[in-house]
Parts: C-alpha cells; structure tokens; sequence
C-alpha cells in the first residue's frame, strides 16, 4: 500500500504549496485571483462569509485587508478533479511500466456491457480510451439488452478464471430483468476493481478490516479531499444519498477517516437543517441543483457527485450536465466546491485504473 500511486501522489502533493496557485486559479476569473486566501475557519480554505463576519466584528483598520475581503467573496476554491485525475493517470502509467518492465506483466480490465444505453457506452468508451493511455489492456465484451443472465455470468467466469485479466467491470445500470446482485455476486473479490462485491463492503464498514478494494467513485472523492489538504479527521461530514455505490460508501470512508458522519436521504425531514452542519458535504443523489446555498455553512467544503443532463437548447448536445448542488449558490458560500462536470468523474475513471493497477501488483505480488 506504501507504493501505491495514489500515496506517492499524496505525499508529492502535501510536500508541494498548496494548489492554489495552479489548479483552481486557473479556472477562477482572472480578476478573481489574486484575492484567494487560505484561513482555517472551518475548512483548510477562506472562507469568504467567515471572514467578513469576522472583519466587521472586529476593528481592523487596514484598508487592505477589508478591500480583500470584500473582493474575495467570490474567491470559493474550484476543486480541480479533472487535473487531479490527470496527475493520477500520469503516476500510474509510470507504475505500470515499471512492472511491465521488471516482471513483464500488462494490466488488464473486462469491461462487460450489455444493452445499448447511449450513456452507458459512452462510459465504456472513456475508460477504454484511459485504460489504453496509462497501458492497462482492456477487454470488452458488448451483449445485447435481450441477453440471458447465464450468458453474462458465462463471461464473468471466463474472465474470473483468466490471468491477463486483473480487473472485471460489469457496467451499470444491467436491463431490468437480470438480477444485478447475482451477477455481481459472481465477480470474484480479487478482481471487483469496482469494489461492489459484499463482502469488500462488509469490510469496509468493519474496524480494523481492509477492503480488497474501494468503489472508485467514494475512493475518488476521499482522494479530492486529500489532494486539497482539507481535514477530514473530527470534522462534521454529511452524505447526501445513500446509494450502495456511492452514498454509502462514501459515508464509510469518512468515518474511516473520523468524521462524524450523517447521511441524509429521501425520508430525511429537513435535510437542510443537516447540512447546515456539515463542513464537509459529499452528496450523490441525482437530481439537479437539489442543495441550495441554504442547505451549506459558510466555509463548508462541497464534493458534488452527481452527474445530471438538463436541457440546453444553447448547447450543441441539447442538454448541459449539472450536479446534485446548486454551484451558484453554494460557491458563494462554500470554501471549496467541486464542479460538474470537471470534478468527480474524472475522478471516477482514475480510480478505476488505479484499482486495476492494485489488483494486478497483488496477484503479481509486485511492490
Ligand atoms: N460498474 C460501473 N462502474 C462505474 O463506475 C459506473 C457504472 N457502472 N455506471 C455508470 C457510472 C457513471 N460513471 C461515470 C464515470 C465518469 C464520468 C465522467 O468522467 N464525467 C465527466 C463528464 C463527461 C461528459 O461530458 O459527458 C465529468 O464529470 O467531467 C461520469 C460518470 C461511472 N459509473
């Protein structure tokens, strides 16, 4: 685990200034960068809010410090996943050839897709197309929706018994009638790269026990998190949703990490009275612009999971995706904020290619 990529990457990072100056800078309004600050109020960044509270209550006579803190209201940190995960694909090709050349083993994913959801093989397609530019050998397999479950549980098994092949990904959502847990079921644990398997959630959930691997999208958070030196430890972290993929998973890890933890959900009543106390907010439910700028305390740190197409005449593609927060409001408020797309999905795909990378310097025993 010491040589993981993702840890090395973690500890360049931590050795390195604080994103700022890069990442996120790029992306803010050049009028907007020279007023980002970093002041620990409730997250690692200014908090614009906060420190106007702070500024009127006090009796700072500098004028340069009030001028900068009533231009930096604005200045929330755009959390930079798309660069992240570019580091991240750079760390592991490296990885990857290391092995290829002191054991002479190539990396490979099955992806099994079945049925023609447009979405679905567009997902397909990126992780082939990032598979391929960190040199992970990926296999595809394309069944038609009217296919059995037996058909699809054949080709699981082939690849369960197939050394080349360290990481299997059944894509989801599976048409209607098969039943997903069953065929789940049937990737065996030390190639769920997706981390879907039971028994790689019941250990997650389990002190003291490790996961084979971690579900790509809440690794993929975490690893945000991180990356931007936000402290996760004693903090507050309220998951909106809860999915077996992502909401709880996500909740699981950060009580890894000890946050205290709440989940809110579709029978929560007044959810925003939750989050309100959270400074960490990781939500992934799948309806557009759901948490307002109402449901965020000034300073809070936002991890936006959702991916939602809402239509956009302007657009070339008829639609635009937006994420589960809404970003104008929140950004106002938030100290650091993810944005969709350019966040967690990028992020996603990293995670996938570094679990596959894991799984085979574990069969290998490669360090
Ligand atoms: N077994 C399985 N594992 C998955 O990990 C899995 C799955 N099934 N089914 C579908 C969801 C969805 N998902 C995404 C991955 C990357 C982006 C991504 O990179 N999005 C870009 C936007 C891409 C665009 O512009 O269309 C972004 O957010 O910047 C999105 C969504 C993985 N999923």
């Amino acid at each position: 685990m010491a040589s993981s990529p993702t840890t090395m990457m973690k500890m360049k990072l931590y050795d390195s200034s604080p994103p700022s100056s890069t990442a996120a800078a790029r992306l803010l309004p050049l009028l907007r960068r020279h007023h980002i600050h970093f002041r620990s109020s409730v997250g690692p960044f200014h908090n614009p809010s906060s420190l106007r509270t702070i500024i009127t209550r006090s009796a700072f006579s500098s004028s340069s410090v009030i001028t900068a803190a009533m231009t930096s209201e604005t200045s929330v940190k755009v959390i930079d996943g798309k660069k992240v995960a570019k580091d991240i694909r750079d760390e592991i090709a490296a990885e990857i050839s290391r092995m290829k050349d002191s054991i002479g083993v190539v990396p490979g994913l099955a992806v099994i897709l079945v049925g023609e959801r447009r979405d679905s093989a567009t997902y397909v397609r990126n992780k082939k197309k990032a598979c391929e530019a960190v040199g992970i050998k990926s296999y595809e397999v394309c069944l038609p929706e009217n296919s059995t479950e037996e058909e699809v549980l054949k080709y699981i098994s082939g690849f369960n018994d197939d050394p080349i092949v360290h990481g299997i990904l059944v894509q989801l959502p599976l048409p209607s009638h098969m039943n997903e847990q069953k065929i789940l079921n049937a990737v065996c644990i030390e190639k769920d790269v997706d981390g879907f398997h039971p028994l790689n959630i019941g250990r997650l959930a389990m002190r003291g026990r490790e996961p084979l691997f971690v579900p790509c999208t809440p690794k993929g958070c975490i690893e945000l998190l991180h990356r931007y030196n936000v402290e996760i430890k004693g903090k507050r972290a309220v998951v909106v949703g809860r999915s077996n993929i992502v909401g709880m998973p996500a909740a699981l890890l950060l009580q890894r990490e000890d946050a205290t933890v709440s989940i809110v959900h579709s029978r929560t009543k007044n959810p925003e009275e939750i989050t309100r106390q959270a400074d960490i907010i990781i939500s992934a439910v799948g309806q557009p612009n759901m948490v307002r700028g109402s449901w965020v305390k000034p300073g809070a740190v936002i991890i936006d999971v959702g991916i939602n197409p809402v239509e956009d005449t302007t657009n070339p593609r008829g639609y635009r995706l937006v994420g589960d927060v809404c970003y104008e409001e929140a950004s106002k408020i938030a100290s650091a904020i993810t944005p969709v797309p350019g966040g967690v999905g990028p992020m996603t795909i990293a995670m996938l290619l570094s679990n596959t990378l894991l799984s085979a310097k574990r069969i290998h025993n490669f360090k």
